[in-house]
Protein backbone atom coordinates (compact mmCIF):
# COMPACT_ATOMS: atom_id res chain seq x y z
CA UNK A 1 0.00 0.00 0.00
CA UNK A 2 1.49 3.52 -1.22
CA UNK A 3 1.84 5.92 1.78
CA UNK A 4 2.91 9.24 2.68
CA UNK A 5 4.81 10.74 5.82
CA UNK A 6 2.93 13.75 7.62
CA UNK A 7 5.67 15.76 7.45
CA UNK A 8 6.48 15.91 3.86
CA UNK A 9 5.96 19.26 2.31
CA UNK A 10 3.22 19.73 -0.83
CA UNK A 11 5.27 19.87 -3.23
CA UNK A 12 7.09 16.40 -1.97
CA UNK A 13 3.73 15.18 -2.42
CA UNK A 14 3.02 16.51 -6.09
CA UNK A 15 6.26 14.42 -7.26
CA UNK A 16 5.10 10.96 -5.38
CA UNK A 17 1.48 11.22 -5.90
CA UNK A 18 0.71 7.45 -7.85
CA UNK A 19 -1.57 9.30 -10.53
CA UNK A 20 -3.41 6.23 -10.13
CA UNK A 21 -5.08 6.17 -6.38
CA UNK A 22 -7.63 8.73 -5.14
CA UNK A 23 -6.37 8.81 -2.19
CA UNK A 24 -3.07 7.91 -0.01
CA UNK A 25 -2.69 7.20 3.60
CA UNK A 26 -0.46 9.65 5.52
CA UNK A 27 1.33 8.12 8.48
CA UNK A 28 3.08 10.42 11.43
CA UNK A 29 6.71 9.33 12.49
CA UNK A 30 5.73 6.95 14.48
CA UNK A 31 4.28 5.05 12.06
CA UNK A 32 0.50 6.04 12.94
CA UNK A 33 -2.20 6.25 10.47
CA UNK A 34 -3.31 10.25 10.80
CA UNK A 35 -5.58 10.37 7.61
CA UNK A 36 -5.86 10.69 3.82
CA UNK A 37 -4.36 13.15 1.20
CA UNK A 38 -6.69 13.18 -1.76
CA UNK A 39 -5.63 14.67 -5.42
CA UNK A 40 -8.52 17.38 -4.69
CA UNK A 41 -6.89 18.65 -1.20
CA UNK A 42 -3.20 18.61 -2.73
CA UNK A 43 -5.09 20.74 -5.59
CA UNK A 44 -6.63 23.68 -2.68
CA UNK A 45 -2.76 23.57 -1.11
CA UNK A 46 -1.37 24.38 -4.61
CA UNK A 47 -3.93 27.16 -5.58
CA UNK A 48 -3.38 28.37 -2.14
CA UNK A 49 0.51 28.38 -3.22
CA UNK A 50 1.69 26.13 0.17
CA UNK A 51 4.12 24.48 -1.48
CA UNK A 52 6.55 24.10 1.24
CA UNK A 53 3.73 23.43 3.95
CA UNK A 54 3.74 20.21 5.60
CA UNK A 55 1.03 17.38 4.29
CA UNK A 56 -0.52 17.27 7.47
CA UNK A 57 -2.20 20.45 6.97
CA UNK A 58 -4.06 19.31 4.26
CA UNK A 59 -4.86 15.27 5.64
CA UNK A 60 -8.49 14.44 5.82
CA UNK A 61 -9.50 12.76 8.23
CA UNK A 62 -11.61 10.23 6.58
CA UNK A 63 -11.33 8.66 3.48
CA UNK A 64 -12.88 10.60 0.81
CA UNK A 65 -17.01 8.60 -0.24
CA UNK A 66 -16.37 7.94 -3.39
CA UNK A 67 -20.56 8.06 -4.56
CA UNK A 68 -21.75 11.07 -5.88
CA UNK A 69 -25.63 12.25 -5.50
CA UNK A 70 -28.27 10.43 -7.06
CA UNK A 71 -31.06 12.92 -8.25
CA UNK A 72 -34.87 12.43 -9.10
CA UNK A 73 -34.19 14.49 -12.73
CA UNK A 74 -35.58 12.86 -16.00
CA UNK A 75 -32.77 11.52 -18.19
CA UNK A 76 -33.99 13.97 -21.27
CA UNK A 77 -34.11 16.88 -18.78
CA UNK A 78 -30.19 16.65 -18.65
CA UNK A 79 -30.13 16.14 -22.47
CA UNK A 80 -32.16 19.62 -22.97
CA UNK A 81 -29.88 21.15 -20.37
CA UNK A 82 -26.25 20.03 -22.06
CA UNK A 83 -27.25 21.00 -25.73
CA UNK A 84 -29.07 24.05 -24.39
CA UNK A 85 -26.98 27.55 -24.80
CA UNK A 86 -27.51 28.46 -21.39
CA UNK A 87 -24.94 25.93 -20.44
CA UNK A 88 -23.06 26.88 -22.81
CA UNK A 89 -22.65 30.70 -21.48
CA UNK A 90 -22.90 29.23 -18.21
CA UNK A 91 -19.98 27.20 -18.69
CA UNK A 92 -17.82 29.72 -20.53
CA UNK A 93 -17.68 32.10 -18.18
CA UNK A 94 -16.04 30.22 -15.59
CA UNK A 95 -12.30 30.36 -14.99
CA UNK A 96 -11.25 26.50 -15.02
CA UNK A 97 -11.71 24.68 -17.97
CA UNK A 98 -15.03 22.31 -18.14
CA UNK A 99 -15.16 18.84 -20.75
CA UNK A 100 -17.96 17.00 -21.32
CA UNK A 101 -18.42 13.32 -23.16
CA UNK A 102 -21.53 11.70 -23.13
CA UNK A 103 -21.77 8.22 -21.08
CA UNK A 104 -19.31 6.02 -24.05
CA UNK A 105 -16.19 9.03 -23.95
CA UNK A 106 -17.06 10.84 -26.80
CA UNK A 107 -16.79 14.87 -26.54
CA UNK A 108 -19.52 17.03 -26.37
CA UNK A 109 -18.28 20.08 -25.21
CA UNK A 110 -15.36 22.20 -24.05
CA UNK A 111 -15.72 26.24 -22.54
CA UNK A 112 -13.71 28.24 -23.43
CA UNK A 113 -11.28 28.26 -20.32
CA UNK A 114 -10.21 24.81 -21.62
CA UNK A 115 -9.53 25.78 -24.95
CA UNK A 116 -6.79 28.59 -23.34
CA UNK A 117 -5.75 26.42 -21.02
CA UNK A 118 -4.85 23.58 -23.39
CA UNK A 119 -4.57 25.39 -26.70
CA UNK A 120 -6.64 22.64 -28.02
CA UNK A 121 -9.38 23.94 -30.35
CA UNK A 122 -13.42 22.61 -29.69
CA UNK A 123 -13.88 21.55 -33.56
CA UNK A 124 -10.15 19.00 -32.96
CA UNK A 125 -12.17 16.92 -30.29
CA UNK A 126 -16.03 17.50 -30.21
CA UNK A 127 -17.26 14.20 -31.58
CA UNK A 128 -13.90 12.48 -30.78
CA UNK A 129 -13.76 9.22 -28.40
CA UNK A 130 -11.18 10.39 -25.39
CA UNK A 131 -9.26 7.41 -26.41
CA UNK A 132 -8.29 8.38 -29.88
CA UNK A 133 -7.13 12.14 -27.73
CA UNK A 134 -5.10 10.25 -25.82
CA UNK A 135 -3.88 7.68 -28.60
CA UNK A 136 -2.89 10.56 -30.54
CA UNK A 137 -0.65 12.11 -27.55
CA UNK A 138 -3.06 15.51 -27.13
CA UNK A 139 -3.78 14.22 -23.83
CA UNK A 140 -1.85 12.31 -21.30
CA UNK A 141 -4.89 10.57 -19.77
CA UNK A 142 -8.28 10.63 -19.88
CA UNK A 143 -10.03 11.33 -16.15
CA UNK A 144 -13.33 10.92 -18.30
CA UNK A 145 -12.55 7.24 -19.25
CA UNK A 146 -11.81 6.35 -15.98
CA UNK A 147 -14.89 7.24 -14.54
CA UNK A 148 -16.43 5.24 -17.14
CA UNK A 149 -14.64 2.38 -16.12
CA UNK A 150 -15.09 2.87 -12.56
CA UNK A 151 -18.26 4.33 -11.93
CA UNK A 152 -16.87 6.86 -10.04
CA UNK A 153 -15.40 10.55 -9.80
CA UNK A 154 -11.69 10.47 -10.33
CA UNK A 155 -9.03 12.97 -10.65
CA UNK A 156 -5.59 12.49 -12.53
CA UNK A 157 -2.65 14.69 -13.06
CA UNK A 158 -2.90 15.28 -17.17
CA UNK A 159 -0.36 16.36 -19.48
CA UNK A 160 -1.32 18.35 -22.24
CA UNK A 161 0.69 18.44 -25.98
CA UNK A 162 1.66 21.54 -25.02
CA UNK A 163 3.39 20.55 -22.10
CA UNK A 164 1.00 22.34 -20.01
CA UNK A 165 -0.06 20.19 -16.85
CA UNK A 166 -3.68 19.90 -15.53
CA UNK A 167 -5.63 18.25 -12.78
CA UNK A 168 -8.75 17.34 -14.19
CA UNK A 169 -11.70 16.03 -12.03
CA UNK A 170 -14.31 13.98 -13.68
CA UNK A 171 -17.99 13.47 -12.27
CA UNK A 172 -20.33 11.16 -14.15
CA UNK A 173 -24.19 11.61 -14.12
CA UNK A 174 -26.40 8.67 -14.03
CA UNK A 175 -29.57 7.82 -15.45
CA UNK A 176 -32.11 6.90 -13.96
CA UNK A 177 -31.34 3.17 -14.91
CA UNK A 178 -28.22 3.93 -12.82
CA UNK A 179 -26.12 4.26 -16.27
CA UNK A 180 -23.36 6.76 -16.84
CA UNK A 181 -25.27 9.61 -19.00
CA UNK A 182 -22.44 12.24 -19.31
CA UNK A 183 -19.01 13.01 -17.73
CA UNK A 184 -18.56 16.17 -16.59
CA UNK A 185 -14.89 17.23 -15.64
CA UNK A 186 -13.12 20.48 -14.52
CA UNK A 187 -9.86 21.35 -15.78
CA UNK A 188 -7.20 23.33 -13.76
CA UNK A 189 -4.01 24.61 -15.02
CA UNK A 190 -1.40 23.77 -12.46
CA UNK A 191 1.69 24.56 -14.82
CA UNK A 192 2.16 28.00 -12.90
CA UNK A 193 2.73 26.01 -9.92
CA UNK A 194 4.72 23.62 -10.94
CA UNK A 195 7.18 26.47 -12.38
CA UNK A 196 6.72 27.63 -8.88
CA UNK A 197 8.01 24.59 -7.26
CA UNK A 198 10.73 24.92 -9.54
CA UNK A 199 12.06 28.87 -9.09
CA UNK A 200 11.84 27.24 -5.17
CA UNK A 201 13.64 24.62 -5.92
CA UNK A 202 16.51 27.21 -7.94
CA UNK A 203 15.90 29.52 -4.70
CA UNK A 204 17.06 26.54 -1.96
CA UNK A 205 20.08 25.55 -4.16
CA UNK A 206 21.15 29.26 -4.62
CA UNK A 207 21.47 29.10 -0.68
CA UNK A 208 22.82 25.87 -0.78
CA UNK A 209 25.97 26.69 -3.47
CA UNK A 210 28.42 28.13 -0.59
CA UNK A 211 27.70 26.39 2.77
CA UNK A 212 28.07 28.65 5.76
CA UNK A 213 31.08 27.16 7.19
CA UNK A 214 33.15 27.98 4.02
CA UNK A 215 34.75 31.33 3.76
CA UNK A 216 34.18 33.60 0.91
CA UNK A 217 35.97 33.25 -2.28
CA UNK A 218 38.38 35.54 -2.71
CA UNK A 219 39.72 34.35 -6.21
CA UNK A 220 37.36 36.02 -9.24
CA UNK A 221 37.42 32.53 -11.63
CA UNK A 222 35.34 30.92 -8.73
CA UNK A 223 32.34 33.19 -8.62
CA UNK A 224 30.65 30.56 -10.36
CA UNK A 225 31.26 27.56 -8.47
CA UNK A 226 28.41 25.17 -7.81
CA UNK A 227 28.64 23.36 -4.67
CA UNK A 228 25.51 21.38 -3.84
CA UNK A 229 24.77 19.11 -0.69
CA UNK A 230 26.90 16.26 -2.63
CA UNK A 231 30.22 18.26 -3.04
CA UNK A 232 29.73 20.25 0.15
CA UNK A 233 32.16 17.94 2.36
CA UNK A 234 34.25 17.35 -0.68
CA UNK A 235 35.09 21.59 -0.91
CA UNK A 236 35.39 21.45 2.89
CA UNK A 237 38.36 19.00 2.97
CA UNK A 238 40.10 20.18 -0.20
CA UNK A 239 39.91 23.78 2.30
CA UNK A 240 41.18 22.15 5.30
CA UNK A 241 44.03 20.78 3.13
CA UNK A 242 44.76 23.32 0.79
CA UNK A 243 46.75 25.12 4.03
CA UNK A 244 48.74 22.57 4.44
CA UNK A 245 51.11 20.97 1.63
CA UNK A 246 50.16 17.64 1.33
CA UNK A 247 50.18 15.80 -1.53
CA UNK A 248 46.74 15.36 -3.28
CA UNK A 249 45.19 13.02 -5.63
CA UNK A 250 41.99 13.88 -6.99
CA UNK A 251 39.97 10.47 -8.59
CA UNK A 252 36.84 11.59 -11.14
CA UNK A 253 35.76 11.15 -14.44
CA UNK A 254 36.55 13.57 -17.19
CA UNK A 255 34.82 16.62 -17.08
CA UNK A 256 33.52 16.49 -13.38
CA UNK A 257 35.78 19.36 -12.00
CA UNK A 258 39.62 18.25 -11.48
CA UNK A 259 41.14 20.77 -12.48
CA UNK A 260 39.02 23.51 -11.36
CA UNK A 261 39.39 21.95 -7.80
CA UNK A 262 43.01 22.03 -8.37
CA UNK A 263 43.21 25.51 -8.64
CA UNK A 264 40.80 26.22 -6.29
CA UNK A 265 43.16 24.35 -3.59
CA UNK A 266 46.01 26.24 -4.72
CA UNK A 267 44.16 29.93 -4.13
CA UNK A 268 43.56 28.71 -0.61
CA UNK A 269 46.46 27.38 0.23
CA UNK A 270 49.70 29.56 1.48
CA UNK A 271 51.58 29.83 -2.02
CA UNK A 272 48.30 31.32 -3.60
CA UNK A 273 50.35 34.60 -4.76
CA UNK A 274 52.90 32.12 -6.37
CA UNK A 275 52.55 30.76 -9.97
CA UNK A 276 49.89 26.95 -10.57
CA UNK A 277 51.00 25.55 -13.81
CA UNK A 278 49.75 22.36 -14.79
CA UNK A 279 51.18 19.41 -17.14
CA UNK A 280 48.26 17.08 -18.34
CA UNK A 281 50.28 13.65 -19.00
CA UNK A 282 48.26 12.14 -21.67
CA UNK A 283 48.32 15.24 -24.15
CA UNK A 284 52.12 15.39 -25.15
CA UNK A 285 53.76 12.03 -26.20
CA UNK A 286 55.51 9.82 -24.17
CA UNK A 287 58.82 10.75 -25.66
CA UNK A 288 58.17 14.39 -24.73
CA UNK A 289 56.92 14.69 -21.53
CA UNK A 290 60.48 14.13 -19.55
CA UNK A 291 61.62 17.31 -21.32
CA UNK A 292 58.40 19.32 -20.63
CA UNK A 293 58.90 18.52 -16.74
CA UNK A 294 61.94 18.60 -16.54
CA UNK A 295 63.60 20.59 -18.69
CA UNK A 296 66.54 20.03 -20.64
CA UNK A 297 70.18 21.24 -21.72
CA UNK A 298 71.07 23.05 -25.01
CA UNK A 299 71.40 20.24 -27.79
CA UNK A 300 70.99 17.71 -25.78
CA UNK A 301 68.44 15.84 -28.29
CA UNK A 302 67.53 16.75 -32.35
CA UNK A 303 64.87 19.13 -32.43
CA UNK A 304 66.22 20.36 -29.19
CA UNK A 305 66.26 24.34 -28.92
CA UNK A 306 69.45 25.55 -29.33
CA UNK A 307 69.85 27.58 -25.72
CA UNK A 308 68.15 25.08 -23.77
CA UNK A 309 64.48 24.97 -22.12
CA UNK A 310 63.43 25.46 -18.76
CA UNK A 311 60.66 22.52 -17.82
CA UNK A 312 57.03 22.92 -16.36
CA UNK A 313 58.57 21.95 -12.63
CA UNK A 314 60.92 24.50 -12.38
CA UNK A 315 58.07 27.53 -13.55
CA UNK A 316 56.69 25.80 -10.69
CA UNK A 317 59.09 26.50 -8.12
CA UNK A 318 57.58 28.02 -4.87
CA UNK A 319 54.08 27.35 -6.70
CA UNK A 320 51.72 24.33 -7.54
CA UNK A 321 52.03 21.58 -10.43
CA UNK A 322 49.61 20.23 -11.23
CA UNK A 323 49.72 16.68 -12.95
CA UNK A 324 46.33 16.06 -14.84
CA UNK A 325 45.74 11.95 -16.22
CA UNK A 326 48.93 11.57 -14.07
CA UNK A 327 47.83 7.29 -14.52
CA UNK A 328 49.41 7.96 -18.22
CA UNK A 329 52.52 8.77 -17.32
CA UNK A 330 55.37 6.61 -18.32
CA UNK A 331 56.95 4.18 -16.21
CA UNK A 332 60.43 5.22 -16.87
CA UNK A 333 59.34 8.28 -15.71
CA UNK A 334 57.42 7.64 -12.65
CA UNK A 335 61.06 7.20 -10.92
CA UNK A 336 62.48 10.10 -11.71
CA UNK A 337 58.84 12.24 -10.32
CA UNK A 338 59.12 10.32 -6.81
CA UNK A 339 62.91 11.60 -6.37
CA UNK A 340 61.18 14.94 -6.71
CA UNK A 341 57.86 13.53 -4.56
CA UNK A 342 60.54 12.96 -1.79
CA UNK A 343 63.26 14.54 -2.22
CA UNK A 344 62.58 18.13 -4.10
CA UNK A 345 65.29 16.58 -6.41
CA UNK A 346 65.46 16.85 -10.42
CA UNK A 347 67.65 16.33 -13.14
CA UNK A 348 67.44 18.27 -16.34
CA UNK A 349 67.25 15.96 -19.91
CA UNK A 350 71.04 16.18 -20.93
CA UNK A 351 72.60 17.42 -17.43
CA UNK A 352 74.14 15.38 -14.73
CA UNK A 353 73.42 18.36 -11.78
CA UNK A 354 70.55 17.55 -9.65
CA UNK A 355 68.52 20.82 -9.26
CA UNK A 356 66.24 21.64 -6.20
CA UNK A 357 62.79 22.74 -6.37
CA UNK A 358 59.95 23.76 -3.63
CA UNK A 359 56.64 22.79 -5.58
CA UNK A 360 53.15 21.42 -4.25
CA UNK A 361 51.87 18.21 -6.31
CA UNK A 362 48.17 17.83 -7.05
CA UNK A 363 47.46 14.96 -9.08
CA UNK A 364 44.58 14.00 -10.58
CA UNK A 365 43.15 11.05 -13.16
CA UNK A 366 40.17 9.57 -14.49
CA UNK A 367 41.56 5.76 -14.14
CA UNK A 368 41.56 3.42 -11.13
CA UNK A 369 44.99 4.14 -10.03
CA UNK A 370 44.93 1.30 -7.56
CA UNK A 371 43.87 -0.90 -10.20
CA UNK A 372 46.87 0.61 -12.62
CA UNK A 373 49.21 -0.33 -9.36
CA UNK A 374 47.58 -3.89 -9.05
CA UNK A 375 48.00 -4.13 -12.93
CA UNK A 376 52.03 -3.36 -12.81
CA UNK A 377 51.68 -0.11 -14.91
CA UNK A 378 52.28 2.35 -11.65
CA UNK A 379 54.57 2.27 -9.35
CA UNK A 380 53.54 1.32 -5.68
CA UNK A 381 55.85 3.89 -3.99
CA UNK A 382 54.46 6.82 -6.26
CA UNK A 383 51.08 6.18 -5.83
CA UNK A 384 51.35 6.01 -1.58
CA UNK A 385 53.58 9.41 -2.16
CA UNK A 386 50.81 11.69 -4.31
CA UNK A 387 48.09 9.86 -2.35
CA UNK A 388 48.49 11.56 1.18
CA UNK A 389 44.88 12.47 0.17
CA UNK A 390 42.55 11.16 -2.09
CA UNK A 391 39.76 13.72 -3.17
CA UNK A 392 37.13 11.39 -4.84
CA UNK A 393 34.99 13.70 -7.25
CA UNK A 394 31.54 12.67 -7.93
CA UNK A 395 29.99 12.56 -11.34
CA UNK A 396 26.97 14.63 -12.48
CA UNK A 397 24.74 12.07 -12.39
CA UNK A 398 25.18 12.00 -8.37
CA UNK A 399 25.01 15.39 -8.09
CA UNK A 400 21.54 16.40 -9.19
CA UNK A 401 20.62 19.05 -7.47
CA UNK A 402 24.05 20.99 -8.79
CA UNK A 403 22.03 20.51 -12.49
CA UNK A 404 19.91 23.19 -12.02
CA UNK A 405 22.68 26.11 -10.79
CA UNK A 406 24.90 24.89 -12.93
CA UNK A 407 22.51 25.26 -16.35
CA UNK A 408 22.10 28.62 -14.34
CA UNK A 409 25.29 29.72 -14.25
CA UNK A 410 25.98 28.60 -17.70
CA UNK A 411 22.96 30.32 -19.59
CA UNK A 412 24.21 33.64 -17.98
CA UNK A 413 27.81 33.04 -19.20
CA UNK A 414 26.92 32.44 -22.59
CA UNK A 415 23.87 34.46 -22.73
CA UNK A 416 26.91 37.40 -21.62
CA UNK A 417 29.39 36.69 -24.36
CA UNK A 418 27.05 36.32 -27.27
CA UNK A 419 24.58 39.23 -25.97
CA UNK A 420 21.55 36.95 -25.70
CA UNK A 421 18.59 36.89 -23.65
CA UNK A 422 18.07 32.94 -23.76
CA UNK A 423 15.61 31.32 -20.76
CA UNK A 424 14.91 27.53 -20.05
CA UNK A 425 11.71 26.21 -19.65
CA UNK A 426 10.53 24.35 -16.43
CA UNK A 427 10.77 21.18 -18.76
CA UNK A 428 13.91 21.50 -20.23
CA UNK A 429 15.12 22.00 -16.76
CA UNK A 430 13.42 19.07 -15.77
CA UNK A 431 14.85 17.07 -18.86
CA UNK A 432 18.11 17.91 -18.57
CA UNK A 433 17.85 16.99 -14.63
CA UNK A 434 16.94 13.74 -14.86
CA UNK A 435 19.90 13.00 -18.10
CA UNK A 436 23.02 10.94 -16.97
CA UNK A 437 25.78 13.68 -18.13
CA UNK A 438 28.36 11.22 -19.33
CA UNK A 439 30.16 14.17 -19.96
CA UNK A 440 30.18 15.70 -16.48
CA UNK A 441 30.12 19.11 -16.41
CA UNK A 442 31.93 20.01 -19.27
CA UNK A 443 29.32 18.44 -21.39
CA UNK A 444 26.01 20.52 -19.82
CA UNK A 445 28.78 23.74 -20.36
CA UNK A 446 29.04 22.90 -24.24
CA UNK A 447 25.36 22.05 -24.53
CA UNK A 448 24.06 25.52 -23.23
CA UNK A 449 26.43 27.25 -25.55
CA UNK A 450 25.17 25.34 -28.00
CA UNK A 451 21.68 25.97 -27.49
CA UNK A 452 22.50 29.52 -26.58
CA UNK A 453 24.02 30.26 -30.22
CA UNK A 454 21.67 27.94 -32.22
CA UNK A 455 18.28 28.44 -30.99
CA UNK A 456 16.22 31.26 -32.55
CA UNK A 457 13.65 31.76 -30.07
CA UNK A 458 14.37 33.13 -26.27
CA UNK A 459 12.85 30.47 -24.49
CA UNK A 460 14.83 26.76 -25.23
CA UNK A 461 12.65 24.04 -24.64
CA UNK A 462 12.86 20.15 -24.76
CA UNK A 463 11.99 20.45 -28.57
CA UNK A 464 15.56 22.50 -29.13
CA UNK A 465 17.95 19.77 -27.10
CA UNK A 466 20.14 17.04 -29.29
CA UNK A 467 17.68 13.44 -29.72
CA UNK A 468 20.78 12.00 -27.76
CA UNK A 469 19.69 13.58 -24.38
CA UNK A 470 17.10 11.10 -23.35
CA UNK A 471 16.31 11.87 -19.30
CA UNK A 472 14.99 8.70 -17.06
CA UNK A 473 12.50 10.11 -14.51
CA UNK A 474 12.84 8.24 -11.45
CA UNK A 475 9.93 8.56 -10.15
CA UNK A 476 7.51 7.89 -13.22
CA UNK A 477 7.83 4.56 -13.17
CA UNK A 478 4.81 2.64 -14.94
CA UNK A 479 2.36 1.75 -13.32
CA UNK A 480 0.07 0.01 -15.84
CA UNK A 481 0.49 -2.51 -18.29
CA UNK A 482 -0.51 0.07 -21.17
CA UNK A 483 2.04 2.82 -19.59
CA UNK A 484 4.61 0.25 -19.54
CA UNK A 485 4.36 -1.14 -22.87
CA UNK A 486 4.60 2.61 -23.85
CA UNK A 487 8.07 3.07 -22.40
CA UNK A 488 9.48 0.42 -23.86
CA UNK A 489 7.91 1.23 -27.10
CA UNK A 490 9.41 5.21 -26.93
CA UNK A 491 12.88 3.62 -26.07
CA UNK A 492 12.98 1.03 -28.62
CA UNK A 493 11.74 3.87 -31.00
CA UNK A 494 14.42 6.48 -29.70
CA UNK A 495 17.02 3.88 -30.14
CA UNK A 496 15.89 2.85 -33.79
CA UNK A 497 16.38 6.96 -34.66
CA UNK A 498 19.89 7.31 -32.93
CA UNK A 499 20.81 4.37 -34.54
CA UNK A 500 19.52 4.89 -38.07
CA UNK A 501 18.64 8.23 -38.28
CA UNK A 502 15.84 8.26 -40.53
CA UNK A 503 12.37 7.59 -39.75
CA UNK A 504 12.17 5.21 -42.92
CA UNK A 505 14.85 3.32 -42.44
CA UNK A 506 13.96 2.78 -38.21
CA UNK A 507 10.50 1.64 -39.25
CA UNK A 508 11.99 -1.27 -41.68
CA UNK A 509 14.19 -2.07 -38.69
CA UNK A 510 11.20 -2.11 -36.57
CA UNK A 511 8.93 -3.99 -38.22
CA UNK A 512 6.21 -1.27 -38.40
CA UNK A 513 5.26 1.49 -41.28
CA UNK A 514 6.77 4.89 -41.51
CA UNK A 515 3.64 6.24 -41.13
CA UNK A 516 3.51 4.74 -37.73
CA UNK A 517 6.87 5.61 -36.55
CA UNK A 518 6.23 9.35 -37.34
CA UNK A 519 2.73 9.07 -35.03
CA UNK A 520 4.68 7.80 -32.12
CA UNK A 521 7.36 9.98 -32.45
CA UNK A 522 5.12 12.50 -32.28
CA UNK A 523 2.48 11.13 -29.34
CA UNK A 524 5.71 10.50 -27.24
CA UNK A 525 7.55 14.09 -28.28
CA UNK A 526 10.54 12.51 -29.55
N1 LIG B 1 31.64 23.03 -9.26
C1 LIG B 1 31.65 23.62 -10.44
N2 LIG B 1 30.86 24.68 -10.67
C2 LIG B 1 30.84 25.27 -11.88
N3 LIG B 1 31.58 24.86 -12.93
C3 LIG B 1 32.41 23.82 -12.75
C4 LIG B 1 32.49 23.15 -11.50
N4 LIG B 1 33.39 22.15 -11.62
C5 LIG B 1 33.84 22.19 -12.88
N5 LIG B 1 33.28 23.19 -13.57
C6 LIG B 1 33.53 23.51 -14.97
O1 LIG B 1 33.42 22.29 -15.71
C7 LIG B 1 34.37 22.22 -16.76
C8 LIG B 1 35.19 20.94 -16.61
O2 LIG B 1 35.92 21.01 -15.39
P1 LIG B 1 37.42 20.48 -15.25
O3 LIG B 1 38.23 20.78 -16.49
O4 LIG B 1 37.95 20.97 -13.96
O5 LIG B 1 37.11 18.92 -15.20
P2 LIG B 1 38.16 17.72 -15.09
O6 LIG B 1 37.59 16.73 -14.17
O7 LIG B 1 39.52 18.25 -14.77
O8 LIG B 1 38.13 17.15 -16.55
P3 LIG B 1 39.28 16.25 -17.29
O9 LIG B 1 39.46 15.01 -16.48
O10 LIG B 1 38.66 15.94 -18.63
O11 LIG B 1 40.49 17.09 -17.37
C9 LIG B 1 35.21 23.48 -16.64
O12 LIG B 1 34.71 24.42 -17.56
C10 LIG B 1 34.97 23.97 -15.23
O13 LIG B 1 35.08 25.38 -15.14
Amino acid sequence: MFRFYSTMTVEEAISHYPIDHNEVEVYNHLEEFVGYLTLESLSVAIHQGELIRPIIDFVLLQAPVQSFAHHSIPDSDFHTFFTSELCHIAFNSLYDGVYITDGSGVTLFVNEAYQRITGIKDEEVIGQHMSHLVERGIISASASLETILKKKPVTVIQTIRNGRQTIVSATPIMSSSNEIMYVVSSVRDITELIKLKHELDKQKLMFQRLPQTMPALEHSSFHNLVIGPSTTSLFQLADKVAKSDAKILLQGETGVGKSMIAKYIHTRSNRSNEIFMELNCSAIPNHLVESELFGYEPGSFTGALKQGKIGILEKSHGGTLFLDEIGDLPLELQVKLLKVVEENRFMRVGSTEMRQVDVRIISATHRDLAEIVRKGEFREDLYYRLNIVTLNVPPLRERKEEIISLLEVYLKQFNDKYHENKKMTPECYEWLTNYSWPGNIRELANLVERLVVTTFHDEIDVSDLPSFIQPVFPNKEPVTLKETVAQVEKSLISKAMQKYGTTRVAAEALGISQSSIVQKMKKYQL
